[in-house]
């Protein structure tokens, strides 16, 4: 299903009038305070404009802040810290910095970053000033906001250009028995009050993925299923298998190819049962179900503006992030692909910049990927399965970090950069790594990819040594004695 402008019965039929005060007219009203929505009001103060942000949570930050990125990073960063794992290949595989990591150990280092962060997002609205209201926005028409706050109905406020920047929620649909402790969405997840022995993952996305190998971290018996039998399929596949025999290794145990149908309370053990349509069951302790999510749109009131949304609550936007409605803005993950909190802010940026017309370069097309898995997994440009479905004549260098004098000081005995090169032009199309610090890697990749760097920038220039990013060195190398005779482009 598509979105599509509706006819609006109370526009077309009878023109209401709205008492708005001055004080309540803006230039521009932002719904939602994540990133995308932080972005596109500090882009409209830097144009002048009169902003103000509508944010339904009690504090700024949207997802990213509370309960998806920021959270699920920190809680990352503290396991690696506390289990020790970055250190085992020395000092062996039982090497633990300290024993019986518990939920409060996790969660004291979590409040004390959100809290920074959030303290330093609402600096940064001050500072441009931009007005902030806590309270749900529904739209009345087009340009009005009716504002719903918690000691009842507050203020409706009249925008001339409106962004919705409403992210999403986890999908939870019926046949899941949620009950915010035992079966849990990656929201409830952070209420944790002790960590499991066992953890079913259902949906093995980037939210389970990530969920799943951070609690294998902590020594918890990690399942996770999904119905497809190749997971997360925008990532170079090579890449992928490489990474599954590592967490198999490493005892994460996949379903893959199998879907839950069921998931019930042992009445004896107090575990939970999933069913599998293969006929196979997965006991557990806690379920994860991270089987995709939805936009939060259910009660925006898109109808009052005469706006649609999909099945999944999405918003259609054009290239602009202008929805059918010429005023209406919308970016960030209600809009979908690649909900990403990096391009959600960048997309805010864009929709004020070209809805006030002003001149600015179009949003690059390198932008990574990064999959903080332990390992993390992180990417920029075309995949090799891409390169072959375009026909694009290429090679491949791939360098293991183990082979770097960094990665031997560090004890990396996994870790891997796989660059394909165009063999006609030598320009670098993909950089994949699997491995410590694959998320900052990347970015050396997409700076030479922007650039229309190819293989001999990597071969003539000197990198720091010791360092990972030498590994780019040793890939170019490798892919320099396959390249035909006569293709130095
Ligand atoms: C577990 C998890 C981990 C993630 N990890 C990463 C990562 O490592 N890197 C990365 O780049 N991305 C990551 N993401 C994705 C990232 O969080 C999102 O892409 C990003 O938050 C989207 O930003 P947004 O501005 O679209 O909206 P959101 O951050 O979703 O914020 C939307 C805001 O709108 C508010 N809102 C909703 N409806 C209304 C209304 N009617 N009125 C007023 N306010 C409203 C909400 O309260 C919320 O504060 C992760 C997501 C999850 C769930
Ligand atoms: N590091 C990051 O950048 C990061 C981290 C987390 C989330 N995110 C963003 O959040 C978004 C949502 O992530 P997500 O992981 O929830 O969604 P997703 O759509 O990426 O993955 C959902 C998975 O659930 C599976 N699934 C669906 N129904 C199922 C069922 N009944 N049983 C088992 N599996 C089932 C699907 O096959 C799919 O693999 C993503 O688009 C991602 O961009 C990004």
């Amino acid at each position: 299903m598509t979105s599509k402008t509706k006819p609006n019965s109370k526009q077309a039929n009878e023109k209401i009038t709205f008492n708005v005060d001055q004080k309540h007219k803006y230039d521009l009203i932002v719904i939602g305070s994540g990133p995308g929505g932080r972005r596109a009001a500090i882009q409209g103060a830097e144009l002048g404009k009169r902003v103000l942000v509508i944010e339904k949570g009690q504090k700024v930050g949207g997802v990213s802040v509370h309960t998806g990125t920021i959270p699920s990073k920190t809680m990352r960063e503290t396991v690696l810290n506390l289990s020790g794992m970055r250190e085992r290949e020395f000092y062996g595989h039982s090497y633990r910095v300290k024993e019986d990591i518990s939920a409060a150990d996790i969660f004291e280092r979590l409040n004390k970053t959100l809290h920074h962060e959030v303290e330093i997002q609402e600096m940064q609205l001050n500072r441009n000033r931009i007005e902030t209201i806590y309270g749900l926005a529904s739209f009345a028409d087009a340009h009005h906001i009716n504002i719903h706050t918690e000691l009842g109905d507050g203020p409706c406020v009249r925008g001339e250009i409106i962004v919705i920047a409403v992210g999403t929620k986890p999908y939870r649909p019926d046949y899941v028995p949620f009950n915010g402790e035992t079966v849990v969405d990656s929201d409830e997840l952070l209420s944790m009050k002790k960590i499991p022995s066992s953890l079913a993952v259902v949906g093995a996305g980037v939210i389970g993925l990530e969920y799943a190998t951070i609690f294998s971290a902590l020594d918890v018996a990690v399942t996770l299923i999904d119905p497809r039998t190749k997971i997360l399929d925008f990532v170079d596949r090579e890449v992928m298998q490489y990474t599954v025999n590592q967490l198999r290794d490493s005892g994460v145990t996949f379903r893959l190819g199998h879907k839950v149908e069921k998931i019930e309370k042992d009445p004896v053990s107090g575990r939970h049962l999933c069913y599998l349509n293969s006929g196979r069951m997965v006991t557990a302790e806690v379920v994860l179900f991270a089987a995709g999510r939805v936009g939060t749109t259910d009660r925006l009131g898109l109808e009052n503006c005469g706006l649609d949304v999909d099945d999944r609550g999405r918003i259609k936007v054009n290239e602009n992030f202008q929805t059918a409605i010429e005023n209406i803005y919308a970016v960030g993950d209600v809009i979908g692909f690649p909900s990403l909190a990096s391009t959600s802010m960048e997309q805010g940026r864009v929709a004020v910049c070209r809805a006030y017309n002003q001149p600015m370069n179009d949003m690059s097309q390198f932008f990574p990927y990064g999959i903080y898995s332990v390992p993390e997994i992180s990417m920029v440009g075309m995949t090799e399965e891409d390169v072959q479905k375009r026909n694009i004549p290429y090679e491949v260098g791939v360098a293991r970090f183990r082979e770097t004098a960094r990665g031997q000081i560090m004890g990396l005995r996994t870790g891997l950069m796989k660059c394909i090169y165009s063999i006609k032009t030598q320009r670098l199309l993909g950089v994949h790594i699997v491995g410590e610090g694959a998320t900052e890697l990347v970015h050396i990749g997409q700076s030479v990819m922007a650039h229309k760097g190819k293989l001999s920038f990597f071969i003539d220039n000197t990198f720091n040594y010791p360092t990972l990013a030498e590994a780019y060195k040793i890939a170019a190398l490798d892919a320099a004695s396959r390249m035909p005779p006569g293709s130095e482009g």
